[in-house]
């Protein structure tokens, strides 16, 4: 096949019908189109009546994916310009269900997938895609996608979405996104059942033996593109702080989950702390879910706690951490996961089995769900908790909205009225006693696209925690003292670029304070991130 035909037939080259008479002519396409020339606003009204046309979240969600391959211009104009309305369909919370239903689904391959059977050939096998220069990719195993659990291969969903929100965030530029997955097997039975599952249909590999792949994708990623910027997601708890701790002064990377969650929650907690006006050091931190998020979430917390005067102890002691069996402490009678150990506590002799015990005991200021557990935070402990102080804080922060540990309208209900809210996925606002109240998103989307902007165009040498705390305070910054007065702790998702610009801007100084940026420092650091 050749000419023009090629050009309609690739999303990055193909306009559809916003060809002009003139490109027609010159690129073979005359009689291959409709006759008459659109703009682009006239293509993305179509497209957006296509879009609204569909009746369920996943309809659309497959539609807009389709779009993207047909015509990644249209698809994106579309996105940028309707951000909020299609945010919960290409990423939180849909893009869980579109994980879960992948195989069912599927229709074409995005993205890049490396599996035990290709040991030894990641390199020459990075050469088979088509773009020459990569600056960001997303990658996953699959082993823990949302609060869903392993979904293995089907884990796709979530690099793409991560990345089309880098270039509807961030400004990346959509051919030099990378999604990936590392396919190291399934432990879910479903799935090995599945006659349309696509991955490797085998139990997970053994530690060194994932450890090896994992080791293996790295090096030839960052021989093939120098440059680039990595970031683990949606990675089991077993392996994810592990490979941070192996990685993060090796190459330019992060993880999502445990520094991205960790920096967006710090500055919902910020703005919480000055709804709430209680000293940050005096506040009583229940925790329940102990993984990557939540452990994340309270390191960044104790930073900040830190860099206010308190020394790193002092700051854990104001956290209490309870897991599927009960309040974490050093004397509980079982081997505690490494990353568990800072935060158990040694100041326990009868053991608290429930998170309702807890509450009851601690009188917590914050109540804070990374879990994954629907409907975790009943009615009875959200109640216990409010009896306690005037402005509870509670977040409810699983992914999707199956998962949040309680809705926006039980905890206004049960609160009556006053707790300082915030949920992972969206919550649309809430009627109570006449007063309207719109939820926070306590969601990662704020911080990745602006931090991953801002570390890969200085090319600093890692990401710090002092990166990740400076990302925060920006994203904080973005509320003023009036809002944060009625409870709102986020601002719009709709000033999302302008916020990423700013946490650019702020992450690149930070850098160069660090001595870790390589690039020769621009005069005016906001309009180099701007162009
Ligand atoms: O993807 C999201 O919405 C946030 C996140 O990283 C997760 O829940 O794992
Ligand atoms: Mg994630």
């Amino acid at each position: 096949m050749e000419g023009g035909y090629n050009i309609l037939r690739s999303s990055f080259a193909n306009k559809g019908t916003a060809f002009d008479q003139d490109e027609r002519k010159k690129y073979g396409l005359r009689g291959l189109l409709p006759p008459r020339t659109e703009t682009i606003v006239e293509q993305a009204e179509r497209a957006l009546a296509q879009f609204t046309s569909f009746q369920s979240n996943l309809e659309k969600y497959i539609f807009l994916n389709c779009l993207r391959d047909r015509n990644e211009t249209l698809f994106f104009y579309l996105l940028v310009n309707n951000l909020e309305l299609m945010m919960p369909i290409v990423y939180t919370p849909t893009v869980g269900e579109a994980c879960q239903k992948f195989g069912n689904e599927f229709r074409f391959a995005q993205g890049m997938y490396f599996s035990s059977q290709d040991k030894g050939q990641f390199r020459e096998m990075l050469d088979n895609w088509p773009h020459k220069e990569v600056d960001i990719i997303v990658v996953s195993d699959g082993s823990r996608i949302l609060g869903l659990g392993d979904l293995g291969t089907n884990g796709m969903g979530i690099p793409v979405g991560k990345l089309q929100l880098y270039v509807a965030g961030a400004g990346f530029h959509p051919s030099r996104t990378l999604p990936v997955i590392i396919d190291a097997g399934v432990n879910t039975k479903k799935y090995l059942d599945d006659k349309f599952y696509l991955g490797e249909k085998h139990a997970r590999l053994s530690d060194p033996e994932y450890y090896a792949l994992m080791e293996e994708f790295l090096v030839a990623v960052y021989n093939k593109w120098p440059k680039v910027l990595v970031q683990f997601e949606d990675i089991s708890n077993d392996h994810c702080f592990t490979l941070l701790e192996n990685y993060r002064n090796r190459f330019l990377c992060f993880n999502d989950d445990i520094q991205g969650t960790g920096s967006v929650i710090l500055a919902g907690f910020i703005n919480a702390v000055r709804a709430t006006q209680i000293p940050l050091k005096d506040h009583r931190m229940v925790f329940f879910g102990a993984g990557s998020a939540g452990i994340g979430v309270a390191d960044c917390i104790v930073s900040l706690m830190e860099e206010q005067g308190m020394t790193k102890e002092e700051a854990r002691k104001r956290f209490w951490f309870v897991d599927s069996k009960g309040l974490i402490t050093t004397n509980r009678g079982d081997e505690l996961a490494e990353h568990k150990k800072a935060y158990a506590r040694t100041d326990y002799t009868t053991q608290l089995k429930s998170l309702l015990e807890v509450v009851k005991d601690v009188k917590p200021t914050a109540l804070v769900g990374l879990s994954g557990i629907g409907r975790s935070f009943t009615q009875e402990i959200v109640e216990e908790m409010s009896k306690n102080v005037e402005k509870p804080i509670v977040f409810s922060l699983s992914n999707p909205t199956s998962n949040a540990e309680c809705t926006a309208e039980q905890a206004y209900q049960w609160s009556e009225g006053r707790c300082i809210f915030a949920s992972g996925s969206p919550f649309a606002p809430v009627e109570y006693r006449g007063h309207t109240f719109v939820p926070g998103q306590g969601n990662n989307m704020y911080i990745f696209p602006g931090l991953g902007l801002g570390a890969f165009l200085c090319q600093s040498l890692r990401v710090t925690d002092e990166m990740i705390n400076t990302a925060a305070k920006t994203l904080a910054s973005n509320v003023d003292d009036a809002e944060v007065i009625t409870g709102k702790i986020y601002p719009g998702l709709s000033k999302i670029r302008e916020i990423s610009v700013q946490i650019a801007t702020n992450v690149i100084e930070k850098a160069f304070e660090q001595g870790i940026a390589t690039i020769q420092r621009p005069e005016n650091i906001e309009q180099f991130v701007r162009k």
